[in-house]
């Protein structure tokens, strides 16, 4: 393929005045109004943890089903005037409930039994002093009627919806749908993700380097960054800046994929070929350049039937920052999600001066943030122990301790 001119570039003519970048806001509601759900699939709950679920779960009975003791003890009425009790028997846990039909009696019960019928009222065995088949109250002992007893339906009523569509299925869910025996659910299909990377100067990290060559690091930043966070499965290739190359991978990743990352190869040099060949299969991208740094040269291309393609400026803390901000929140709103930035406030004054809206690494504690900028976009070192991105929205601004910024945790 003959070199393109560079005027066709948009970064090119936006560098030149003639197209404005776009804000970061613009950007994200271009990618997320684009976006199609993606299909549900049967699965087991054994293999449910991280899926997002496509459909409510409701309750099978009420929450709890029985009238269900709180403490191991004994269950008495308390109407009964006594202070000492005979026990007529033993509640178990897992067996049915005994009754209990005279005053001066009691029963004993353990955690998790359901309360005997003609009881009202648990007394935990420690307020009790137990000699033969008789039980009394320790001196001073006082009760509340009914307590230590967790009611039928005091947590919600059958049917009602314990789980709604949508949600992430982590430990908590997981639990509660096999407590209303939902062991098998809908959840959303994972997107199959292609990670092509680029760049003749980038090699396999088990190899050894020239002076002039880097080893790559983008796949080990981002294929945890989706698969730990069960948001799709990678399929990751790397292709040298050769025209024939890319477009023969890209050509493939369009018809197989769910969504395509490239990275680098987005800007303005002689052999930055993702921009001109993703516009040869699929038109004009939605945009190609917003006003944040790092990640200026960030372009996102969706046509219908087409994979959703994210082409993110190659320095690693572009990659990274953009991932984190555009990519993350996009897949999970294809699983059915619906993301929200969190906020946070920052724990010092802190002044930006960037003429664009900044995504800067932050630093967590006691719920607040600390921004470390790094000296430019290739200095990724900055990155390591960092919690996520933080968006600095105004450019130039001088930024007072506790004002809240949108936060976007790596997980
Ligand atoms: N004349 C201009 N030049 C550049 C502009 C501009 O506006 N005008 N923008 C700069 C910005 S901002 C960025 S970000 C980069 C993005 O360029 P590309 O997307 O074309 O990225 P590359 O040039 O291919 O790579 C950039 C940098 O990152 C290294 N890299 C690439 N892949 C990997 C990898 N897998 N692992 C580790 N490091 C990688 C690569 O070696 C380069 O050093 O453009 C600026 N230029
Ligand atoms: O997008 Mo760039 O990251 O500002 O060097």
């Amino acid at each position: 393929m003959p070199a393109l001119a560079l005027e066709t570039y948009p970064l090119w003519q936006e560098a030149k005045g003639v197209l404005p970048l776009i804000s970061m806001k613009e950007a994200e509601s271009l990618i997320l109004s684009s976006l199609e759900h993606l299909p549900a699939e049967h699965i087991n709950a054994d293999q449910a943890y991280q899926r997002v679920l496509r459909h409510p779960i409701f309750a099978d009975r009420p929450a709890p089903p029985f009238d269900r003791v709180m403490m191991d003890g004994i269950a008495i009425h308390s109407s009964s005037t006594s202070k000492s009790f005979i026990i007529s028997g033993t509640q178990a846990a897992g067996a049915p409930a005994l009754h209990l039909n005279q005053p001066d009696h009691c029963l004993e019960v353990m955690t998790g039994a359901p309360l005997p019928s003609g009881t009202d009222t648990v007394i935990p065995v420690e307020q009790i002093e137990v000699s033969g088949q008789r039980a009394t109250l320790l001196p001073d002992t006082t009760f509340e009627p009914g307590q230590f007893i967790h009611r039928t339906g005091s947590d919600c009523a059958a049917n009602t919806t314990v789980l709604p569509e949508g949600i992430k299925l982590g430990p908590m869910e997981l639990a509660i749908a096999a407590s209303v025996g939902a062991t098998e659910m809908s959840v959303s299909k994972l997107p199959s993700i292609h990670l092509l990377t680029t760049g003749d100067e980038v090699i396999d990290p088990t190899e050894t380097p020239t002076d002039f060559q880097i080893r790559r690091s983008h796949p080990s930043a981002l294929i945890p960054l989706i698969e730990g966070n069960k948001l799709g499965k990678v399929k990751h290739l790397h292709l040298a800046d050769d025209p024939d190359a890319i477009e023969q991978a890209l050509a493939s990743s369009l018809e197989q994929a769910d969504v395509l990352i490239l990275t680098g190869g987005i800007s303005m040099g002689k052999f930055d070929w993702v921009a001109p060949l993703l516009r040869k299969h699929l038109g004009e991208p939605h945009f190609h350049g917003v006003a944040q740094r790092p990640g200026k040269p960030f372009a996102y291309w969706k046509s219908h039937g087409s994979p959703s393609v994210f082409a993110l400026p190659g320095n690693p803390v572009s990659v990274t920052a953009t991932a984190t901000r555009y990519l993350l929140p996009a897949l999970m709103t294809m699983l059915g999600m619906k993301p929200t930035a969190q906020r946070a406030p920052l724990a010092g004054d802190f002044l930006w001066s960037a003429p664009l809206t900044g995504i800067l690494p932050y630093t967590m504690q006691d719920g607040c943030i600390t921004l470390h900028p790094p000296r430019n976009s290739g200095d990724y070192l900055t990155l390591a122990g960092k919690q996520g991105f933080a968006v600095v929205s105004e450019p130039k601004k001088q930024y007072t301790a506790g004002t809240l910024l949108d936060i976007y945790p790596f997980f």
